[in-house]
């Protein structure tokens, strides 16, 4: 069965100075998850935020009843050192962590808050610790990144190194506001084609423009920043971009 649709508004584009009202408004609207954009500064050219912001929003948002379930903290890890940040966004609220394959390959040592050293870990591995952890683990290429650096991880026999969720970047992250990129499609076809049940992302420039493309290739959780949170009727544009999946998965 086709997996089913979410749609995760990325708080990148909401009022910083109105943070918690503005995801518990947002969840009420409708989304089912919150896109939480972590950003560092090294691994893209933009910083964001970290834990103590997610603690504060976290409370402003129910945590949810079921793993996927509507009020899950998508974390995008946006930073070089992803298995530095895992412990501290547990424990900030994060139920999601998904880091980038291209930091986790060419991570180096680094001291983690508990003090001890982030020594190169490959995705598998930082898979199995977000896991042990007690979260989701997703897994999230750029553009430049083919799908099939992700084939062996998905189709891993373990359950605890297998990604519960891939995101594929439709733009280059560090900002909101970009255009979509229609040339990530055919990787989200690709990998929908192999993987019918696979949790398949896409973040960046989506909105009642471009997600029918998106929909169409299989995506079936849509992170949407401007295009939610500049809307007149917020709601409005989450049902449009959950009616665009429904539609086209009720097509599998
Ligand atoms: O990760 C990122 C950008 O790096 C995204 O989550 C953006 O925040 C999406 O914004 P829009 O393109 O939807 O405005």
């Amino acid at each position: 069965m086709a997996p089913k649709a979410i749609i995760a508004p990325s708080i990148l584009s909401a009022d910083f100075a109105d943070l918690g009202a503005a995801c518990s408004r947002t969840i009420k609207q409708g989304a089912d998850w919150l896109h939480v954009d972590i950003m560092d500064g090294h691994f893209v050219p933009n910083l964001t935020f970290g834990p103590p912001v997610v603690v504060k929003i976290r409370s402003h948002v129910e945590k949810p009843a079921e793993s996927f379930g509507k009020g899950t903290f998508d974390c995008h890890m946006m930073i070089a050192e992803p298995k530095k940040w895992v412990k501290e966004f547990k424990k900030a609220g994060c139920d999601l962590y998904c880091f980038h394959y291209e930091a986790a390959i060419n991570s180096s040592a680094a001291e983690s808050p508990e003090g001890k050293s982030d020594e190169k870990t490959s995705p598998r591995e930082l898979i199995r610790y977000i896991h042990d952890q007690g979260m989701l683990a997703g897994i999230a290429i750029k553009p430049a990144t083919p799908a099939n650096v992700l084939f062996d991880l998905i189709e891993s026999e373990d359950p605890k190194e297998k990604p519960d969720m891939v995101l594929v970047m439709t733009v280059e992250p560090g900002f909101g506001g970009q255009q979509f990129m229609a040339s990530e499609l055919p990787k989200v076809e690709e990998l929908r084609k192999r993987y019918p049940d696979l949790n398949i992302e896409v973040d960046g420039g989506l909105g009642p423009g471009t997600i029918d493309q998106a929909a169409d290739a299989g995506a079936n959780v849509i992170v949407a920043g401007s295009a939610v949170f500049g809307a007149k009727d917020p709601s409005e544009v989450i049902s449009l971009l959950r009616e665009a999946v429904e539609k086209r998965s009720g097509k599998l």
